[in-house]
Protein backbone atom coordinates (compact mmCIF):
# COMPACT_ATOMS: atom_id res chain seq x y z
CA UNK A 1 0.00 0.00 0.00
CA UNK A 2 1.70 3.56 -0.69
CA UNK A 3 1.38 6.45 1.32
CA UNK A 4 -1.34 7.82 0.86
CA UNK A 5 -3.37 4.72 1.27
CA UNK A 6 -2.05 4.09 4.58
CA UNK A 7 -2.88 8.17 5.89
CA UNK A 8 -6.38 7.49 4.23
CA UNK A 9 -6.98 4.17 6.65
CA UNK A 10 -5.42 5.40 9.42
CA UNK A 11 -6.52 9.36 9.02
CA UNK A 12 -3.17 10.64 9.90
CA UNK A 13 -4.80 14.51 10.46
CA UNK A 14 -5.61 15.73 13.36
CA UNK A 15 -8.52 16.80 12.59
CA UNK A 16 -10.04 13.37 11.15
CA UNK A 17 -11.51 10.52 12.93
CA UNK A 18 -8.40 7.95 12.86
CA UNK A 19 -5.28 9.20 13.94
CA UNK A 20 -1.69 8.47 15.79
CA UNK A 21 -1.71 10.98 18.88
CA UNK A 22 1.18 12.51 19.83
CA UNK A 23 1.95 9.90 22.69
CA UNK A 24 3.33 7.39 19.98
CA UNK A 25 3.30 3.83 21.24
CA UNK A 26 6.05 2.70 23.68
CA UNK A 27 8.48 0.08 22.97
CA UNK A 28 8.39 -2.71 25.54
CA UNK A 29 10.96 -1.95 28.00
CA UNK A 30 12.37 -5.19 27.65
CA UNK A 31 12.30 -7.96 24.92
CA UNK A 32 11.60 -10.27 27.70
CA UNK A 33 7.79 -8.08 29.41
CA UNK A 34 5.18 -8.97 27.22
CA UNK A 35 3.52 -6.12 25.01
CA UNK A 36 0.24 -4.57 26.67
CA UNK A 37 -2.41 -3.63 24.02
CA UNK A 38 -5.16 -1.52 25.88
CA UNK A 39 -8.37 -1.80 23.77
CA UNK A 40 -11.15 0.97 24.97
CA UNK A 41 -14.01 2.45 23.31
CA UNK A 42 -17.88 2.93 24.00
CA UNK A 43 -20.28 -0.07 24.55
CA UNK A 44 -20.71 -2.39 21.61
CA UNK A 45 -18.38 -0.26 19.34
CA UNK A 46 -16.74 -3.23 18.32
CA UNK A 47 -14.21 -3.54 20.57
CA UNK A 48 -14.25 -7.43 20.95
CA UNK A 49 -14.18 -7.88 17.01
CA UNK A 50 -11.21 -5.71 17.32
CA UNK A 51 -9.20 -7.50 19.90
CA UNK A 52 -10.45 -10.81 17.93
CA UNK A 53 -8.90 -9.85 14.37
CA UNK A 54 -5.29 -9.14 16.52
CA UNK A 55 -5.60 -12.41 18.26
CA UNK A 56 -6.29 -14.45 14.84
CA UNK A 57 -4.17 -11.96 12.48
CA UNK A 58 -1.32 -12.90 15.40
CA UNK A 59 -2.15 -16.28 15.92
CA UNK A 60 1.84 -17.25 15.58
CA UNK A 61 2.40 -15.36 18.94
CA UNK A 62 1.88 -16.05 22.32
CA UNK A 63 -0.94 -13.45 23.28
CA UNK A 64 -3.63 -13.39 25.62
CA UNK A 65 -7.23 -11.57 25.73
CA UNK A 66 -8.28 -10.42 29.22
CA UNK A 67 -11.53 -9.00 29.32
CA UNK A 68 -12.05 -5.44 31.92
CA UNK A 69 -15.51 -7.19 32.75
CA UNK A 70 -13.78 -10.04 34.74
CA UNK A 71 -12.55 -7.28 37.28
CA UNK A 72 -16.84 -6.37 38.11
CA UNK A 73 -17.09 -6.42 41.58
CA UNK A 74 -19.22 -9.26 42.86
CA UNK A 75 -22.41 -7.82 43.91
CA UNK A 76 -24.16 -8.74 47.34
CA UNK A 77 -27.53 -10.32 47.77
CA UNK A 78 -28.43 -6.29 48.73
CA UNK A 79 -27.78 -5.18 45.88
CA UNK A 80 -28.67 -7.63 43.46
CA UNK A 81 -31.94 -6.89 44.93
CA UNK A 82 -31.89 -3.06 43.17
CA UNK A 83 -29.82 -4.16 40.79
CA UNK A 84 -31.38 -1.61 38.18
CA UNK A 85 -30.02 1.09 39.70
CA UNK A 86 -26.70 -0.04 39.80
CA UNK A 87 -24.53 1.76 37.11
CA UNK A 88 -21.93 -1.10 35.58
CA UNK A 89 -20.35 1.82 33.49
CA UNK A 90 -18.67 3.28 36.43
CA UNK A 91 -15.57 3.21 37.29
CA UNK A 92 -15.99 2.31 40.83
CA UNK A 93 -17.81 -1.04 39.51
CA UNK A 94 -14.46 -2.44 38.79
CA UNK A 95 -11.83 -3.89 40.91
CA UNK A 96 -9.23 -1.78 39.31
CA UNK A 97 -6.60 -2.25 42.25
CA UNK A 98 -7.03 -6.38 41.20
CA UNK A 99 -6.71 -5.43 37.72
CA UNK A 100 -3.65 -3.26 38.25
CA UNK A 101 -1.75 -5.80 40.07
CA UNK A 102 -2.69 -8.33 37.79
CA UNK A 103 -1.38 -6.43 34.79
CA UNK A 104 1.45 -6.03 36.91
CA UNK A 105 2.15 -10.46 37.41
CA UNK A 106 2.23 -10.69 33.68
CA UNK A 107 4.09 -7.58 32.82
CA UNK A 108 7.22 -9.43 35.04
CA UNK A 109 6.24 -12.91 34.00
CA UNK A 110 4.30 -14.04 36.19
CA UNK A 111 1.03 -16.20 36.28
CA UNK A 112 -1.92 -13.95 37.19
CA UNK A 113 -5.44 -15.00 38.96
CA UNK A 114 -7.77 -13.30 36.44
CA UNK A 115 -11.47 -13.54 38.78
CA UNK A 116 -14.13 -15.42 36.64
CA UNK A 117 -17.70 -13.00 36.77
CA UNK A 118 -20.53 -14.63 36.28
CA UNK A 119 -22.85 -11.70 33.95
CA UNK A 120 -25.86 -13.03 35.03
CA UNK A 121 -25.16 -13.32 38.81
CA UNK A 122 -23.06 -10.11 38.74
CA UNK A 123 -20.81 -12.40 40.78
CA UNK A 124 -17.54 -14.32 40.52
CA UNK A 125 -17.13 -17.87 39.87
CA UNK A 126 -14.38 -19.80 41.44
CA UNK A 127 -11.76 -20.69 40.75
CA UNK A 128 -10.33 -17.82 38.79
CA UNK A 129 -8.76 -17.97 35.04
CA UNK A 130 -5.13 -18.95 35.91
CA UNK A 131 -3.01 -16.72 32.66
CA UNK A 132 0.09 -17.13 32.21
CA UNK A 133 2.80 -15.23 31.08
CA UNK A 134 2.46 -14.21 26.97
CA UNK A 135 4.13 -12.37 24.66
CA UNK A 136 1.19 -9.90 23.66
CA UNK A 137 -1.69 -9.09 26.42
CA UNK A 138 -4.66 -7.60 25.18
CA UNK A 139 -6.87 -5.79 27.59
CA UNK A 140 -10.53 -5.08 26.54
CA UNK A 141 -13.26 -2.65 28.55
CA UNK A 142 -15.14 0.31 28.69
CA UNK A 143 -12.69 2.10 30.96
CA UNK A 144 -9.32 0.23 30.47
CA UNK A 145 -7.81 4.32 29.44
CA UNK A 146 -9.32 5.48 32.78
CA UNK A 147 -6.91 4.79 35.31
CA UNK A 148 -3.18 6.52 34.71
CA UNK A 149 -2.08 3.63 36.47
CA UNK A 150 -3.27 0.92 34.09
CA UNK A 151 -2.06 3.64 31.29
CA UNK A 152 1.20 3.79 32.05
CA UNK A 153 1.54 -0.04 31.62
CA UNK A 154 0.43 -0.02 28.15
CA UNK A 155 1.95 -0.01 25.32
CA UNK A 156 -0.34 0.59 23.00
CA UNK A 157 -3.67 2.86 23.76
CA UNK A 158 -6.73 1.95 21.03
CA UNK A 159 -9.81 3.66 21.24
CA UNK A 160 -12.19 2.30 19.33
CA UNK A 161 -14.99 4.67 18.28
CA UNK A 162 -18.39 4.44 16.69
CA UNK A 163 -21.86 6.56 16.07
CA UNK A 164 -23.70 6.14 19.39
CA UNK A 165 -26.79 5.20 16.80
CA UNK A 166 -24.91 2.17 15.81
CA UNK A 167 -23.96 1.62 19.49
CA UNK A 168 -27.15 1.71 20.79
CA UNK A 169 -28.57 -0.64 17.93
CA UNK A 170 -26.00 -3.40 18.63
CA UNK A 171 -26.58 -3.32 22.21
CA UNK A 172 -30.61 -3.52 22.00
CA UNK A 173 -29.68 -6.04 19.58
CA UNK A 174 -27.47 -7.91 22.44
CA UNK A 175 -29.03 -7.43 25.11
CA UNK A 176 -32.75 -7.83 24.10
CA UNK A 177 -32.73 -9.88 21.02
CA UNK A 178 -29.82 -12.33 21.86
CA UNK A 179 -30.19 -12.40 25.79
CA UNK A 180 -33.44 -11.98 26.01
CA UNK A 181 -33.76 -9.10 28.62
CA UNK A 182 -36.39 -6.72 28.94
CA UNK A 183 -36.42 -4.12 26.30
CA UNK A 184 -37.57 -1.28 28.63
CA UNK A 185 -35.02 -1.78 31.09
CA UNK A 186 -32.08 -1.91 28.27
CA UNK A 187 -33.44 1.24 27.34
CA UNK A 188 -33.69 2.92 31.04
CA UNK A 189 -30.74 1.05 32.07
CA UNK A 190 -28.62 2.85 28.53
CA UNK A 191 -30.36 6.40 29.40
CA UNK A 192 -30.00 6.53 33.21
CA UNK A 193 -26.09 4.95 33.02
CA UNK A 194 -24.48 3.91 29.90
CA UNK A 195 -24.75 7.29 27.82
CA UNK A 196 -23.83 9.59 30.55
CA UNK A 197 -21.08 7.53 31.73
CA UNK A 198 -19.77 7.32 28.21
CA UNK A 199 -19.94 10.97 28.21
CA UNK A 200 -18.15 11.71 31.50
CA UNK A 201 -15.81 8.77 31.70
CA UNK A 202 -15.37 6.95 28.68
CA UNK A 203 -14.90 9.09 26.05
CA UNK A 204 -12.48 11.48 28.02
CA UNK A 205 -10.31 8.79 27.54
CA UNK A 206 -10.08 9.35 23.87
CA UNK A 207 -7.48 11.66 24.35
CA UNK A 208 -5.11 9.02 25.61
CA UNK A 209 -5.33 6.76 22.79
CA UNK A 210 -2.41 6.22 20.87
CA UNK A 211 -4.92 5.11 17.98
CA UNK A 212 -8.32 5.84 17.23
CA UNK A 213 -10.23 3.48 14.51
CA UNK A 214 -13.72 4.84 13.40
CA UNK A 215 -16.24 2.15 12.26
CA UNK A 216 -14.31 -0.86 14.97
CA UNK A 217 -13.43 -4.10 13.86
CA UNK A 218 -14.65 -3.13 10.08
CA UNK A 219 -12.22 -1.01 9.72
CA UNK A 220 -9.95 -3.98 7.85
CA UNK A 221 -6.84 -1.73 6.64
CA UNK A 222 -6.45 0.53 10.19
CA UNK A 223 -6.35 -2.89 11.89
CA UNK A 224 -4.04 -4.39 9.62
CA UNK A 225 -1.90 -1.54 10.08
CA UNK A 226 -1.73 -1.85 13.54
CA UNK A 227 -1.38 -6.06 12.89
CA UNK A 228 2.00 -4.95 11.26
CA UNK A 229 2.75 -2.04 13.89
CA UNK A 230 2.91 -4.58 16.31
CA UNK A 231 4.72 -7.07 14.54
CA UNK A 232 7.34 -4.21 14.20
CA UNK A 233 7.59 -3.34 17.39
CA UNK A 234 7.11 -7.12 18.91
CA UNK A 235 9.28 -9.24 16.82
CA UNK A 236 12.23 -7.32 16.63
CA UNK A 237 15.00 -7.80 19.58
CA UNK A 238 17.17 -4.67 19.09
CA UNK A 239 19.77 -6.49 17.28
CA UNK A 240 17.79 -7.23 14.99
CA UNK A 241 16.99 -3.32 14.29
CA UNK A 242 21.03 -2.88 14.14
CA UNK A 243 21.15 -5.81 11.62
CA UNK A 244 19.04 -6.70 8.82
CA UNK A 245 20.51 -10.05 8.60
CA UNK A 246 19.47 -12.12 11.40
CA UNK A 247 16.04 -13.79 11.51
CA UNK A 248 14.72 -14.99 14.65
CA UNK A 249 12.10 -17.72 14.25
CA UNK A 250 8.52 -16.66 15.75
CA UNK A 251 8.71 -17.66 19.11
CA UNK A 252 4.99 -20.05 20.52
CA UNK A 253 4.35 -21.46 23.83
CA UNK A 254 5.84 -24.55 22.23
CA UNK A 255 9.09 -23.50 21.19
CA UNK A 256 8.88 -21.68 24.35
CA UNK A 257 8.65 -24.96 26.46
CA UNK A 258 11.32 -26.52 24.29
CA UNK A 259 13.79 -23.96 25.67
CA UNK A 260 12.64 -24.33 28.73
CA UNK A 261 13.69 -28.14 28.57
CA UNK A 262 16.94 -28.01 26.67
CA UNK A 263 17.73 -24.84 29.31
CA UNK A 264 16.66 -27.03 31.94
CA UNK A 265 20.29 -28.33 33.94
CA UNK A 266 17.62 -31.26 34.96
CA UNK A 267 16.39 -31.95 31.57
CA UNK A 268 17.38 -36.27 30.97
CA UNK A 269 19.98 -36.73 27.97
CA UNK A 270 17.13 -38.02 26.42
CA UNK A 271 15.02 -35.37 26.50
CA UNK A 272 17.56 -32.88 25.48
CA UNK A 273 18.29 -34.72 22.08
CA UNK A 274 14.68 -34.80 21.49
CA UNK A 275 13.82 -31.40 22.35
CA UNK A 276 16.63 -29.74 20.33
CA UNK A 277 15.88 -32.11 17.49
CA UNK A 278 12.33 -30.80 17.27
CA UNK A 279 13.84 -26.84 17.94
CA UNK A 280 16.70 -28.08 15.34
CA UNK A 281 13.82 -29.07 12.55
CA UNK A 282 11.93 -25.68 12.75
CA UNK A 283 15.55 -23.80 12.62
CA UNK A 284 16.20 -25.66 9.41
CA UNK A 285 12.80 -25.76 7.86
CA UNK A 286 12.99 -21.66 8.67
CA UNK A 287 16.53 -20.92 7.26
CA UNK A 288 15.54 -23.13 4.17
CA UNK A 289 12.73 -20.38 3.85
CA UNK A 290 15.31 -18.01 2.71
CA UNK A 291 16.29 -20.08 -0.41
CA UNK A 292 15.53 -18.94 -3.85
CA UNK A 293 12.64 -20.52 -5.55
CA UNK A 294 11.42 -20.86 -9.36
CA UNK A 295 7.94 -20.16 -10.11
CA UNK A 296 6.60 -23.76 -11.38
CA UNK A 297 2.69 -24.70 -12.53
CA UNK A 298 1.96 -28.43 -11.55
CA UNK A 299 -1.83 -29.86 -12.55
CA UNK A 300 -3.25 -31.58 -9.44
CA UNK A 301 -5.77 -34.83 -9.47
CA UNK A 302 -8.49 -32.93 -10.21
CA UNK A 303 -7.35 -31.45 -13.36
CA UNK A 304 -6.70 -27.75 -12.26
CA UNK A 305 -3.66 -25.60 -12.42
CA UNK A 306 -1.79 -24.88 -8.88
CA UNK A 307 0.61 -22.11 -9.04
CA UNK A 308 3.49 -22.96 -6.92
CA UNK A 309 7.51 -23.18 -6.73
CA UNK A 310 10.38 -25.21 -7.01
CA UNK A 311 13.28 -24.93 -4.61
CA UNK A 312 16.83 -24.37 -5.41
CA UNK A 313 18.43 -27.62 -5.46
CA UNK A 314 22.45 -26.52 -6.10
CA UNK A 315 22.63 -26.56 -2.22
CA UNK A 316 25.07 -28.31 0.58
CA UNK A 317 25.21 -28.46 4.05
CA UNK A 318 28.55 -27.50 6.32
CA UNK A 319 28.57 -28.91 9.71
CA UNK A 320 30.74 -27.11 12.40
CA UNK A 321 32.19 -30.26 14.51
CA UNK A 322 30.78 -31.29 16.45
CA UNK A 323 27.75 -29.88 17.93
CA UNK A 324 26.82 -29.03 14.19
CA UNK A 325 26.78 -32.53 13.65
CA UNK A 326 23.31 -32.71 16.06
CA UNK A 327 21.43 -30.50 12.88
CA UNK A 328 22.62 -32.93 10.24
CA UNK A 329 19.55 -35.05 10.30
CA UNK A 330 17.13 -32.49 10.11
CA UNK A 331 18.94 -31.02 7.33
CA UNK A 332 18.75 -34.33 5.32
CA UNK A 333 14.95 -35.14 6.18
CA UNK A 334 14.60 -31.86 4.91
CA UNK A 335 17.03 -31.91 1.59
CA UNK A 336 16.75 -35.38 0.06
CA UNK A 337 20.51 -36.39 -0.26
CA UNK A 338 22.08 -33.08 0.61
CA UNK A 339 26.18 -33.57 0.59
CA UNK A 340 27.15 -32.04 4.15
CA UNK A 341 31.12 -31.10 4.63
CA UNK A 342 32.87 -30.87 8.18
CA UNK A 343 34.54 -28.09 9.48
CA UNK A 344 36.69 -28.39 12.65
CA UNK A 345 37.65 -25.66 15.26
CA UNK A 346 39.68 -26.39 18.16
CA UNK A 347 40.55 -24.37 21.04
CA UNK A 348 38.63 -21.85 23.33
CA UNK A 349 37.27 -17.92 23.15
CA UNK A 350 38.10 -15.38 20.85
CA UNK A 351 41.74 -15.24 19.83
CA UNK A 352 42.49 -19.23 20.59
CA UNK A 353 40.35 -21.00 18.20
CA UNK A 354 41.74 -22.27 15.18
CA UNK A 355 40.71 -24.54 11.80
CA UNK A 356 41.80 -28.25 12.49
CA UNK A 357 40.30 -29.97 9.79
CA UNK A 358 37.82 -29.25 6.52
CA UNK A 359 36.44 -31.54 4.02
CA UNK A 360 33.91 -29.80 1.99
CA UNK A 361 32.03 -30.72 -1.47
CA UNK A 362 34.72 -29.89 -4.29
CA UNK A 363 32.00 -27.85 -6.15
CA UNK A 364 30.87 -25.50 -3.07
CA UNK A 365 31.75 -22.65 -4.51
CA UNK A 366 28.53 -22.84 -6.47
CA UNK A 367 26.37 -24.18 -3.82
CA UNK A 368 24.15 -21.97 -1.02
CA UNK A 369 25.63 -23.59 1.82
CA UNK A 370 23.92 -24.07 5.05
CA UNK A 371 26.19 -23.89 7.78
CA UNK A 372 25.05 -26.09 11.06
CA UNK A 373 26.19 -24.73 14.31
CA UNK A 374 23.77 -24.86 17.42
CA UNK A 375 25.58 -22.47 19.72
CA UNK A 376 26.86 -18.56 18.90
CA UNK A 377 28.78 -17.98 21.90
CA UNK A 378 31.35 -15.17 21.34
CA UNK A 379 31.47 -15.75 17.23
CA UNK A 380 35.02 -17.02 16.83
CA UNK A 381 34.50 -20.59 15.57
CA UNK A 382 31.59 -18.92 13.08
CA UNK A 383 33.78 -16.28 12.23
CA UNK A 384 36.59 -18.77 10.88
CA UNK A 385 34.06 -21.37 9.31
CA UNK A 386 32.45 -18.56 7.24
CA UNK A 387 35.78 -17.31 6.56
CA UNK A 388 37.13 -20.37 4.96
CA UNK A 389 33.72 -21.19 3.01
CA UNK A 390 34.34 -17.75 1.39
CA UNK A 391 38.20 -18.67 0.96
CA UNK A 392 36.58 -21.47 -1.04
CA UNK A 393 34.92 -19.43 -3.65
CA UNK A 394 31.17 -19.61 -1.54
CA UNK A 395 29.99 -15.88 -2.06
CA UNK A 396 28.93 -14.72 0.72
CA UNK A 397 25.22 -14.27 0.06
CA UNK A 398 25.26 -17.49 -0.35
CA UNK A 399 25.20 -18.76 3.59
CA UNK A 400 22.66 -19.28 5.91
CA UNK A 401 24.01 -19.66 9.45
CA UNK A 402 21.78 -21.95 11.25
CA UNK A 403 21.91 -21.58 15.09
CA UNK A 404 20.16 -22.54 17.72
CA UNK A 405 20.98 -20.25 20.78
CA UNK A 406 23.04 -16.78 19.94
CA UNK A 407 24.99 -14.67 22.41
CA UNK A 408 24.45 -10.54 21.29
CA UNK A 409 28.72 -11.16 21.40
CA UNK A 410 28.61 -13.46 18.49
CA UNK A 411 25.84 -11.81 16.67
CA UNK A 412 28.16 -8.77 17.00
CA UNK A 413 31.28 -10.77 15.49
CA UNK A 414 29.28 -12.11 13.22
CA UNK A 415 26.88 -10.54 11.54
CA UNK A 416 29.24 -6.70 11.42
CA UNK A 417 31.73 -8.45 9.47
CA UNK A 418 29.30 -10.66 7.39
CA UNK A 419 26.42 -8.59 6.40
CA UNK A 420 25.58 -10.55 3.70
CA UNK A 421 25.16 -13.98 5.24
CA UNK A 422 22.00 -14.63 6.67
CA UNK A 423 21.91 -15.70 10.26
CA UNK A 424 18.48 -18.15 11.49
CA UNK A 425 18.37 -18.83 15.15
CA UNK A 426 15.48 -19.13 17.24
CA UNK A 427 16.73 -17.32 20.12
CA UNK A 428 19.17 -14.70 21.20
CA UNK A 429 20.55 -14.72 24.99
CA UNK A 430 21.18 -12.15 27.12
CA UNK A 431 25.16 -12.20 27.18
CA UNK A 432 28.19 -14.59 28.03
CA UNK A 433 30.10 -15.08 31.29
CA UNK A 434 33.85 -14.30 31.74
CA UNK A 435 34.34 -18.47 30.06
CA UNK A 436 33.03 -17.27 27.19
CA UNK A 437 29.56 -19.61 27.91
CA UNK A 438 26.06 -18.57 26.95
CA UNK A 439 24.01 -16.61 30.14
CA UNK A 440 21.75 -18.38 30.19
CA UNK A 441 22.49 -20.58 27.63
CA UNK A 442 22.07 -24.27 27.95
CA UNK A 443 25.45 -25.16 29.20
CA UNK A 444 27.92 -27.46 26.78
CA UNK A 445 25.51 -28.32 24.07
CA UNK A 446 27.83 -30.81 22.57
CA UNK A 447 28.39 -32.97 25.67
CA UNK A 448 24.47 -32.58 27.02
CA UNK A 449 23.53 -34.35 23.06
CA UNK A 450 26.50 -36.74 22.49
CA UNK A 451 26.14 -37.64 26.63
CA UNK A 452 29.65 -37.04 27.04
CA UNK A 453 29.08 -34.78 30.40
CA UNK A 454 29.43 -36.36 33.71
O1 LIG B 1 31.15 -18.71 19.34
P1 LIG B 1 32.25 -19.47 20.00
O2 LIG B 1 32.82 -18.80 21.21
O3 LIG B 1 33.30 -19.86 19.01
O4 LIG B 1 31.59 -20.79 20.57
C1 LIG B 1 30.73 -21.55 19.83
C2 LIG B 1 31.27 -22.91 19.60
O5 LIG B 1 31.23 -23.62 20.82
C3 LIG B 1 30.56 -24.85 20.62
O6 LIG B 1 31.44 -25.83 20.29
P2 LIG B 1 32.45 -26.44 21.40
O7 LIG B 1 33.76 -25.77 21.31
O8 LIG B 1 31.76 -26.43 22.71
O9 LIG B 1 32.70 -27.88 20.85
P3 LIG B 1 31.74 -29.16 20.68
O10 LIG B 1 30.75 -28.80 19.65
O11 LIG B 1 32.68 -30.21 20.23
O12 LIG B 1 31.11 -29.51 21.99
C4 LIG B 1 29.61 -24.54 19.49
O13 LIG B 1 29.12 -25.68 18.87
C5 LIG B 1 30.40 -23.64 18.63
O14 LIG B 1 31.13 -24.33 17.66
O1 LIG C 1 27.65 -21.74 26.28
C1 LIG C 1 28.26 -22.35 25.38
C2 LIG C 1 29.30 -21.74 24.65
C3 LIG C 1 29.91 -22.47 23.66
N1 LIG C 1 29.50 -23.71 23.42
C4 LIG C 1 28.50 -24.31 24.10
O2 LIG C 1 28.14 -25.46 23.85
N2 LIG C 1 27.90 -23.60 25.07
Amino acid sequence: MNNSGKEKALNLNTNDKLYLQSNAFKAPPSPKQPFFIGVAGGTASGKTTVCNLINSQLHDQRIVLINQDSFYHSLSDEILQKVNDYNFDHPDAFDIELMLSSMEKLKHGQTASIPNYNINTRKRIEPPRQVHPADIVVLEGILVLHDSRVRDLLNMKIFVDEDSDIRLTRRIQRLAIEHGRNIQNVLDQYCRFVKPSFEDFVLPTKKFADIIIPGGGDNDVAIDLIIQNIRTKLGQHDLCKIYPNIFVIFSTFQIKGMHTLIRDVGTTKHDFVFYSDRLIRLVVEHGLGHLPFTEKQVTTPTGSVYSGVIFCSRLCGVSVIRSGESMENALRACCKGIKIGKILILGQGTDGRQLIYEKLPSDIASRHVLLLDPVLATGSSAVKAISLLLKKGVLESNIIFLNLIAAPQGINAVCERFPMMKLVTSEIDATLNESSRVIPGLGEFGDRYFATDD
